[in-house]
C-alpha cells in the first residue's frame, strides 16, 4: 500500500519574496513584463510597495536614491535584455555615486544563451553588467535564492556603496522547493556594511597636520551626507572652527546659513587653503582634480574615506584617514583636545568674511532684478524664499543653468534633502529620484527641472499622479536646450539642435493624468503656485516661463565643450 505524504512546497517566486522581506527590505521599484509580472504581483500581494514605472531607468533612479537615503539597497526589478538595458544607466549611475542599489532582472537560460539560440530577449546579462556595476550576481537554483539576496544585499552597502545586478533566470522563478528547506535557506545579513575604524597613527597623522595649518579648510562630500554621522560632522566643524565647504549633495549637513559655509567665497578658499580635510569629498572633475588654478597654491590633504585606493587618486594625501566616515569623524572629535590645535587665524576667517560680504552683495544685486521674462535669477530667489518655510522639503534639481544656479540660490538646512545630476552630471534623474525620494520619507518633494532635463523622465508624471505623491516638478520652461534661441545656420526647416517647441505648456501634461498644472510668467506667480501646490500635497507642475536668451551653453561647463577647429 503506498502512503502519499502531502509535502508542503514553495517556488522561486515566493523565494524571492521571502529573502527580501527577511532582510526588511518593504518596497520594490520596477516596470513589470516576462517574466517578472508575476513577480511584482506577488510582492503587493505579501505586503511589499511595488512602484509601478513607466520606463525602467527612472525606476532604476528611484531604487538608488532609495539606497542614498536610507543605507539599505533600493531594488529594482526589470524583464529582461531591453529593460535590464534600460535600468543598467541607472545600476552604473548608482555606483559612479556610491548610492547601494540591486537591480534585479529576469533573464534567459543559461544553456540557451551560451549556445546563442536566439531566445526571446535574449542577452548575456551578468556580462553585460560587469563593467557597470560594483558586483554582479546570478541564481541558477532556488536553494540559492536567499543566498543571492544576502550577498546583494553586503555587496550594495559595505565598504564604498554601490550597484549591484541580480540576475534571475526565468525557469529559477517556477522552480518548486520543500518548504522547510527553503526557509531554512534564507539568509538574514548580519552587520552588513560593518564600521571600519581608522588607524591610530592616521588619526595622529591628520590632527598633527591640521595643527600646523594656518588657513584650514573642511570639504564636506555627498558621502559624508550619506555616512548619517550628521552630529559628529556638526561637532567636528564647529569644534574646530574651521570652515567648511558642502558640495552640493551635502549641503544641509550644516545649515546652508551656517557662519562657518564658506559656499560663497568657494573659489577664494579652494586657492587660498593651505590644508584641506575631504570628508567623503573624492577629488574627482567635480573638484578639478586637486589641481591647476582652481586650487592655485600648493595644498595639503587630510583625506577621509572608506576606500584606500581612493588617497593618491590625483594629487599625493599627506594624511590618508581611512575607514568608515562616522568611524574616522568620530576618531578626530576624540583627538581634538590632546592635540592642541587651535582656532583658525582671525586673518583667514576674515579674508573669507569679507569675500563672502563682497560675493553675497553680487548675488542679491542680480537677484533683486526682475525681468519680464523671469530669468533663473528671479525665479530660484522666488522658489529659495517659498522653500525657507520648508526646511525638510525634500530638492530634486537639474539641468545646466537650472542646475548651476539653484545649488547656489537655494538653501539647505537638513542633511540628505538635495539630490542632483551628481558625480557623473547626468540629466534624466528628476522624477525617478522624486519619487524614490516621496515614497521613501511619505514627505514632499519638489523637482526644480530644466526643460531639457525634464524631458527625459516626464512620462513619470502618471506615475506620479497614479501613486498620489506629493511632488511638485517646476519646469524651467526656455524653449530649449541650456536656451531657446540657437537658429539653424542653412535656414532649412529643421530648428537648430538645441531648441524645443517655443512656449510649450508642460503644466497640460500633468493634467492629463488627473495632476494640478500652474503657468506662472512672474516669480509672484511662480512662489503663488509652488506654496499652494506643496500645501495641497498632490502631484503638481509648474510651467515656469524663463527668458529664452538666458541660457548659457552647458552652464558652467562650457569649458568642457571641445572647440571645434572651424570655430577659432
Ligand atoms: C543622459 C544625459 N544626456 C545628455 C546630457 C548633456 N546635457 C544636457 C542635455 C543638459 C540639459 C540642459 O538643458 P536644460 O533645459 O535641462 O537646462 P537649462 O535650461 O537649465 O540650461 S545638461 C547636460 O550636460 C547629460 N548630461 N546627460
Amino acid at each position: 500500500m503506498t502512503h502519499n505524504v502531502s509535502v508542503e512546497v514553495t517556488d522561486g517566486f515566493h523565494l524571492v519574496i521571502d529573502a527580501l522581506k527577511h532582510n526588511d527590505i518593504d518596497t520594490i521599484f520596477g516596470l513589470v513584463g516576462i517574466p517578472i509580472t508575476d513577480l511584482a504581483r506577488l510582492a503587493q500581494a505579501e505586503g511589499m510597495r511595488f512602484i509601478g514605472f513607466r520606463h525602467e531607468q527612472n525606476a532604476g533612479n528611484a531604487a538608488a536614491i532609495a539606497g542614498y537615503m536610507t543605507k539599505k539597497p533600493g531594488i529594482c526589478l526589470t524583464v529582461s535584455a531591453p529593460g535590464f538595458l534600460n535600468g543598467l544607466t541607472a545600476l552604473a549611475n548608482a555606483t559612479t555615486n556610491c548610492f547601494p542599489m540591486i537591480l534585479i532582472s529576469g533573464s534567459s537560460e543559461r544553456e540557451i544563451v551560451d549556445l546563442q539560440q536566439g531566445d526571446y530577449e535574449e542577452m548575456d546579462q551578468l556580462n553585460v553588467a560587469r563593467p557597470h556595476c560594483k558586483a554582479a550576481f546570478r541564481v541558477l537554483k532556488a536553494e540559492d535564492i536567499g543566498i543571492g539576496i544576502a550577498r546583494a544585499i553586503r555587496a550594495a552597502v559595505s565598504g564604498r556603496p554601490g550597484g549591484v545586478y541580480l540576475d534571475l533566470p526565468a525557469q529559477l522563478l517556477a522552480q518548486t522547493i520543500e518548504a522547510g528547506h527553503a526557509q531554512r535557506s534564507l539568509v538574514k545579513v548580519i552587520d552588513a556594511a560593518p564600521r571600519q575604524l581608522p588607524a591610530p597613527e592616521s588619526v595622529e597623522r591628520a590632527l598633527a597636520l591640521l595643527k600646523g595649518a594656518k588657513k584650514p579648510l573642511i570639504l564636506l562630500g555627498k558621502g559624508a551626507a550619506y555616512a548619517q554621522a550628521d552630529a559628529d560632522i556638526r561637532a567636528f566643524v564647529e569644534r574646530t572652527g574651521i570652515p567648511y565647504l558642502p558640495m552640493s549633495m551635502a549641503k544641509g549637513l550644516l545649515p546652508d546659513t551656517h557662519a562657518q559655509s564658506a559656499s560663497a567665497a568657494r573659489s577664494f578658499v579652494l586657492a587660498e587653503a593651505d590644508v584641506v580635510v575631504l570628508v567623503g569629498a573624492r577629488l574627482n572633475w567635480l573638484l578639478a582634480h586637486g589641481k591647476g588654478k582652481t586650487w592655485g597654491k600648493p595644498k595639503q590633504f587630510v583625506q577621509i574615506d572608506i576606500a584606500p585606493t581612493e588617497m593618491d587618486s590625483n594629487v599625493a594625501i599627506a594624511a590618508p584617514l581611512v575607514g568608515d566616515i562616522g568611524s574616522c569623524v568620530g576618531a578626530l572629535l576624540a583627538g581634538l583636545d590632546g592635540a592642541g590645535i587651535d582656532k583658525p587665524d582671525e586673518e583667514w576667517l576674515g579674508a573669507i568674511a569679507q569675500r563672502k560680504e563682497q560675493n553675497t552683495a553680487k548675488m542679491a544685486a542680480l537677484l533683486d532684478r526682475n525681468p519680464v521674462p523671469m530669468n533663473f535669477h528671479s525665479a530660484l530667489r522666488s522658489i529659495r524664499d517659498v522653500l525657507k518655510e520648508y526646511p525638510d522639503i525634500n530638492l530634486v534639481n537639474e539641468g545646466a543653468n537650472t542646475l548651476d544656479f539653484a545649488r547656489s540660490i537655494i538653501d539647505q538646512y537638513q542633511p540628505r534633502k538635495r539630490f542632483d545630476s551628481g558625480t557623473w552630471g547626468i540629466m534624466g534623474i528628476g522624477m525617478g529620484f522624486a519619487i524614490g525620494a516621496a515614497v521613501t520619507s511619505g514627505k514632499p518633494v519638489v523637482a526644480v527641472e530644466g526643460d531639457s532635463a525634464f524631458g527625459f523622465s516626464g512620462m513619470e508624471l502618471e506615475t506620479i499622479c497614479r501613486y498620489e505623491l506629493p511632488v511638485t516638478t517646476i519646469v524651467f520652461n526656455n524653449n530649449g536646450v541650456y536656451r531657446g534661441t540657437d537658429v539653424n545656420p542653412t535656414g532649412g526647416k529643421d530648428v537648430a539642435p538645441t531648441v524645443f517647441v517655443k512656449n510649450a505648456r508642460y503644466d497640460k501634461m500633468i493634467e492629463a493624468f488627473g495632476g494640478i498644472g500652474y503657468h506662472a510668467t512672474t516669480p509672484e506667480e511662480l512662489a503663488r503656485a509652488l506654496s499652494e501646490a506643496i500645501a495641497a500635497g498632490k502631484p503638481a507642475l509648474i510651467n515656469a516661463v524663463i527668458d529664452e536668451t538666458a541660457g548659457t551653453e552647458s552652464g558652467r561647463l562650457t569649458n568642457l565643450n571641445p572647440q571645434s577647429a572651424a570655430k577659432k
